[in-house]
């Protein structure tokens, strides 16, 4: 018998997942998936329980939540496992706001779906991206993400999103926060080194540095993007001015920002950015700290159900 381990975020999706996970965990248990559970009571509760559960020898995690929710049990099973050879396979339930990394991945949200997948077993791995950072203690931290990061102007927005409710829904709570955070934004003057090459240094709106495709609620940022490849594709926006980046925002919710010409989209293993000033930084939609940062990925080390 195959043990899981629901990791259950009350708080995820404006707190509507506290309300909705008795009904749900009755309908796995109708469908012969017994699962043990615990409710995280704090932020980063989820990488201790994950590391407990590595511990405890649980086969699968069953992420119930968010994309952040899912951010801190990979954390918390590095943590505890290392990354070779990652032992409790990790399946998303997703219930969180943005949604952000099972649109990437083509999964479902729905639970029958989820049923499925959990019945098939089909395991993909995904690379995952390890990105160190300065803290907001000023401490320099290190932490692995397996979706989307970006510096500048998206983390604002996020850093907004987080601070705010999350009950108008995913991409409308994004959308609001972009236009919100456009009013006091200004570009940000940074370096781009790119596996050991220097290729920027100016003024920048954002870099996304991209192992899935979708970010910020629904937009396709990078539609060249594989979550198993081994490489991260990195999309620079440069010198935007404030209507532009409005304007073009819509485009890319179908990917379809990539010809512009301030647009830049690259491939690499190893991204390092720094600037003068300290530039926010977001991954998997948690705003983690500032630059100077680097990123490295690593393929294939995660075991997810699909
Ligand atoms: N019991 C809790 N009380 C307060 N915050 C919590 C609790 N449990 C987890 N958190 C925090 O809730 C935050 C949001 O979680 P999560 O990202 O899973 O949901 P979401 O924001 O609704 O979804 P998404 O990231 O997909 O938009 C995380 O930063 C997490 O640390």
């Amino acid at each position: 018998m195959q043990k899981i381990l629901a990791i259950v975020n009350p708080v995820s999706a404006g707190c509507k997942t506290k309300k909705n996970w008795p009904k749900y965990k009755k309908i796995f248990l109708n469908n012969n998936i017994n699962l043990d559970e615990q409710f995280t009571t704090h932020p980063e509760h989820a990488i201790k329980i994950a590391e407990a559960a590595v511990k405890n020898s649980y086969d699968y995690i069953l992420a119930v939540g968010g994309d952040g929710t899912v951010n801190e049990i990979i954390n918390g099973i590095i943590m505890a496992g290392g990354l070779d050879n990652i032992k409790p396979k990790l399946i998303i339930f997703a219930q969180g706001t943005g949604s952000d990394l099972i649109r990437s991945l083509n999964i479902s949200s729905d639970i029958n779906e989820v049923i499925e997948i959990i019945k098939r077993k089909k395991v993909k791995y995904l690379d995952l991206v390890k990105v160190e950072y300065l803290a907001h203690s000023g401490e320099e931290k290190t932490r692995y993400f397996i979706n989307v990061g970006d510096c500048g102007l998206g983390a604002e927005v996020v850093y907004r999103v987080n601070k705010s409710k999350k009950i108008i829904g995913g991409s409308f709570s994004y959308l609001l926060a972009v236009f919100t955070t456009l009013l006091k934004y200004k570009n940000k003057s940074a370096e781009l080194v790119v596996d050991g090459k220097n290729v920027f240094s100016g003024n920048l709106s954002n870099v996304i540095i991209a192992n899935g495709k979708y970010f910020g609620g629904g937009i396709k940022v990078a539609p060249q993007a594989e979550l198993d490849n081994g490489k991260l594709n990195i999309i620079l926006l440069k010198d935007f001015n404030k209507l532009s980046i409005a304007y073009n925002l819509f485009k890319a919710y179908d990917g379809e920002h990539l010809g512009h010409p301030l647009v830049e989209s690259l491939t690499g293993e190893n991204i390092k950015i720094s600037a003068e000033e300290k530039i926010a930084i977001e991954v998997d939609g948690e705003t983690v700290g500032t630059s100077p940062v680097s990123f490295s990925v690593y393929k294939q080390k995660m075991p997810i159900l699909v």
